[in-house]
């Protein structure tokens, strides 16, 4: 730990609604009891129901956020989302590179609400200059799929996936998410160069998904800052969105925002969770 608190910076774009995004990412590391910071991307003019318009900051800008954090208060681990062109991939890998400083990616491309927030012509600039310096790498099913081009239709195949990000795409660790698949559990697969963990839980019956992975990836970053493995950094990461999920606050007109607090309310009396279900 470089300061008397373990520190994340995240660097993604803005999400006005507060579930996903920046937002997400600040909440989630509060919640975790480690300080965050955050760099802008996009600014995104984006609600429950999907994103209406997008704007991108020059990434020159991006580089003088990155540089302002850096030189003051250096994060433990840097932590990215949404980086929407090749441009700003490198000069955040630059940075990165620079300070060798631990980091995790959660490969965003395409909001649940099925708006791009990648250039499609970015995914070999992601796979060249980010996903080699990656201590953890943290793509949805979809995502996978784009980074290996090939299709992922059992949890088998995301093991095999995981391994092949590791191998062949030299990430350090890949946890590949099972929200995407349709059966009964939501499993999360991990390689983490040693050997492939399961993190299996019911499938929560919702449409309040909106920001899952964000908030995930946020929790696996401020939990790595602590000094704590990848193995146990992706576990409280799966039970912290689980409880998220599942005390979720039925916000909005579409995919509602999750519970960043949801966890404190598991194994409380049922009658102070009232006002959540
Ligand atoms: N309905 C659900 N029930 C239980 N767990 C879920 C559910 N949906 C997602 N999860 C869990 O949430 C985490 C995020 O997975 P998901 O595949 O939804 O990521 P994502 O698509 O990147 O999220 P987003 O794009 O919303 O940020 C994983 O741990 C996954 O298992
Ligand atoms: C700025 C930003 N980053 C990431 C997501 C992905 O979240 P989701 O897939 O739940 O919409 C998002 N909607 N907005």
């Amino acid at each position: 730990m470089k300061h008397s608190i373990p520190t994340v910076l995240t660097i993604a774009g803005t999400d006005p609604t507060g579930g996903a995004g920046i937002q997400a990412d600040l909440k989630t590391f509060q919640e975790r009891e480690v300080y965050g910071m955050s760099v802008v991307t996009s600014i995104v003019a984006q609600n429950t129901v999907g994103v209406q318009d997008v704007e991108h900051l020059p990434a020159d800008f991006i580089q003088k956020q990155i540089e302002s954090v850096l030189v003051d208060i250096s994060p433990d681990v840097i932590k990215t989302g949404m980086i929407a062109t090749s441009e700003m991939m490198v000069i955040i890998a630059e940075a990165i590179d620079k300070y060798s400083i631990p980091y995790v990616i959660d490969p965003v491309m395409v909001a649940k609400s099925g708006d791009h927030l990648m250039d499609v012509n970015s995914k070999q600039t992601m796979i060249d200059r980010l996903l080699p310096l990656a201590t953890v790498v943290t793509p949805n099913i979809p995502e996978a799929e784009v980074l290996l081009s090939e299709s992922i239709e059992s949890v088998a195949e995301a093991e095999d996936a995981a391994r092949r990000i590791v191998h062949e795409l030299g990430a350090n660790a890949a946890v590949v998410k099972g929200g995407h698949h349709v059966n009964d559990e939501a499993v999360d697969v991990l390689y983490d160069g040693a050997g492939i963990h399961r993190f299996p839980t019911a499938r929560i019956n919702t449409k309040h998904t909106h920001g899952t992975g964000c908030t995930y990836s946020a929790v696996i970053a401020a939990e790595l800052a602590k000094g704590n493995s990848v193995y146990d950094a992706v576990k409280t990461a799966k039970l912290f969105i689980t409880d998220a999920i599942r005390y979720s606050l039925k916000l909005g007109k579409g995919n509602g925002p999750t519970n960043h607090w949801g966890y404190r309310l598991q194994g409380l009396p049922k009658r102070n969770r009232r006002i959540f279900q």
